[in-house]
């Protein structure tokens, strides 16, 4: 798996580092608050799991599942949801927690949905951020890192299902998306 990586964008380390920093903020924003986190199947867990182990406040965690790519490339802009929260969020300071902002349809979508359910508040953590890749206008409250507008893989990024299980995050060889 790993012979298909062109480059290591960010290293282990480094998104180790950035989790670590991203907790402690939480922490020190939400100590008295009880928020619930929301992560973003799939390509959050990872992300998500190590941040909430660097967040020292009580919380709850939900996840939610919504697609707007399919297997491809591009956003097709209509975000459908797969599986719905377990949890009402009504008077709840949420948290969603996400692997990649790209066209921005995904957060548009959910953070309007979020205010519809009458969220008390809501904040936006991503760990990566891809401006140039937005069609809608939405901005991060936090992010790890930004990239580059190239496809990216690893710690839950997928190319078909795959590499989401990669320590970090890369750019894959052209020939991997020729097989
Ligand atoms: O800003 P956008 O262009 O909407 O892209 C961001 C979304 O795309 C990816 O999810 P995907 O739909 O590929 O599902 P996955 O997390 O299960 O891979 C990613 O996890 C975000 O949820
Ligand atoms: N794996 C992956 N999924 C995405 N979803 C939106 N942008 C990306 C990206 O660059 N990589």
């Amino acid at each position: 798996m790993r012979d298909d990586i062109l480059e290591v964008l960010i290293s282990e380390n480094e998104l180790q580092d950035k989790v670590s920093e991203l907790g402690a903020q939480l922490t020190e924003e939400y100590a008295d608050r009880f928020p619930l986190v929301i992560g973003i199947l799939k390509g959050s867990l990872p992300f998500m799991g190590d941040l909430m182990k660097k967040i020292d406040a009580h919380l709850e965690y939900d996840v939610m599942d919504v697609s707007s790519y399919g297997t491809g490339f591009v956003s097709s802009g209509e975000v459908k949801i797969e599986k719905d929260l377990n949890t009402s969020i009504e008077g709840r300071d949420v948290i969603i927690v996400e692997d990649i902002i790209d066209s921005g349809n995904t957060l548009k979508y959910l953070t309007d949905l979020f205010k519809y359910r009458k969220a008390k508040s809501i904040k936006i953590v991503t760990l990566l951020d891809k401006p140039d890749g937005r069609q809608v206008d939405i901005y991060p409250d936090a992010a790890g890192f930004v990239v580059p507008d190239e496809f990216v893989v690893g710690y839950g990024l997928d190319y078909i299902e795959r590499y989401r299980n990669l320590p970090y995050i890369g750019i894959l060889k052209p020939e991997v998306y020729q097989k």
